[in-house]
């Protein structure tokens, strides 16, 4: 099931407020409105089965996107086609075969526990006792919710209220799959739970995902593809490790030593830091091969690591205005 996205825009007016209890008393008269431009003209496609990232700055236009997608909002201009079907129809057929997660907003019933919740969403979504209890079983497995499953859902914690969360949302095998901050507020531990969950949920079940996620650590470890959105507007859509190659196109080479000697390490590439027994370097790409070479041989290397810049600098490159990422 893809998803199919053309010239979609979102606008969102605002009524503007005034501050003197005068402008205040006329403005009730004359309404003053201000325009937001949410999402602007923006065109994509994902093919069934993939998993995608949706990248980009607080208020740059993701959720609302997600919330077009999944029926809940009216484009302003432009079509969405989600495995076939309009989202904003609202179709009963399409609502059994998505689901959306807002790691910000609960699905589940805050006074009873997870479990009847589960039940709720079994009536709702009318599925079969024999296929309810075979998923059941599979997502407790996977998500480990059997002590869960019976205490009140306020009593849980964040990560084990998100685990449910995922759960409810998963009951019904829907075929593509929303995840707007699935992770958000999570220790690292369930942080990492979490994502392993959802990349073989996805592997498993050929689930279509678009997600969000401020943890570059989700990005990098499930998506090859990344949507780059900034100011409403589509910045990049391609492969995560081309963008990074064009936007930083050096690696950091970190260099372990006995003793670090006093050598004009500018020439190698830009000097990050000196510590003790350690150097670090910004090396361009091309360079390399001949830099590693040329460190082995000169000198007594107890390490000699390679790594790409971390992902957050890439991603705050491609954020900035006029970037060269598309
Ligand atoms: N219901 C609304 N009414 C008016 N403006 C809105 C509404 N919803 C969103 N906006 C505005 O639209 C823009 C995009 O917001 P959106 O929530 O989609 O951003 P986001 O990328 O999801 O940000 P964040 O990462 O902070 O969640 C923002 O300027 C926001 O203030």
């Amino acid at each position: 099931m893809s998803i199919e996205v053309q010239q979609l825009n979102k606008q969102f007016q605002i009524h503007v407020r005034q501050a003197g209890w005068t402008d205040a008393l006329r403005s009730l008269f004359k309404r003053e409105y201000h325009l937001v431009e949410a999402v602007k003209d923006i065109s994509f496609h994902i093919p069934s089965g993939e998993i995608v990232g949706f990248l980009g700055p607080n208020g740059a236009g993701k959720t609302t996107t997600i919330k077009m997608l999944a029926g809940l909002l009216h484009p302003t201009a432009g079509q969405i086609q989600v495995g076939g079907y309009v989202p904003f129809e609202q179709k009963a057929e399409f609502k059994k075969m998505m689901s959306l997660v807002m790691g910000q907003k609960s699905q589940l019933i805050w006074d009873i526990p997870p479990m009847e919740t589960f039940l709720v969403n079994k009536a709702i979504y009318e599925i079969e006792e024999r296929t309810f209890r075979q998923t059941l079983d599979e997502l407790v497995e996977l998500l480990e919710l059997e002590p869960l499953l019976t205490k009140p859902t306020r009593s849980l914690s964040l990560g084990q209220r998100m685990k449910c969360e995922l759960a409810a949302a998963l009951l019904h095998r829907p075929k593509i799959l929303f995840l707007d901050e699935p992770t958000i507020g999570l220790d690292v531990h369930t942080q990492e739970k979490v994502r392993q969950f959802i990349g073989k949920y996805n592997r498993e079940h050929k689930t279509t995902i678009l997600l969000t996620s401020h943890y570059m650590g989700d990005v990098t470890a499930l998506c090859d593809r990344v949507l780059i959105i900034n100011h409403g507007k589509l910045l990049y859509d391609g492969d995560l490790k081309v963008l990074t190659e064009k936007l930083t196109p050096y690696k950091l080479l970190e260099l372990r030593l006995p003793d670090v000697p006093n050598i004009p390490w500018n020439t190698y590439g830009e000097l990050v830091a000196v510590e003790e027994g350690k150097v670090t370097l910004r090396v361009p790409r091309e360079r390399i091969p001949e830099v590693s070479a040329q460190f082995l041989q000169q000198f007594e290397v107890h390490d000699l690591n390679i790594e790409d810049p971390p992902m957050e600098e890439v991603i705050t490159l491609a954020f900035q205005e006029g970037s060269h990422a598309s």
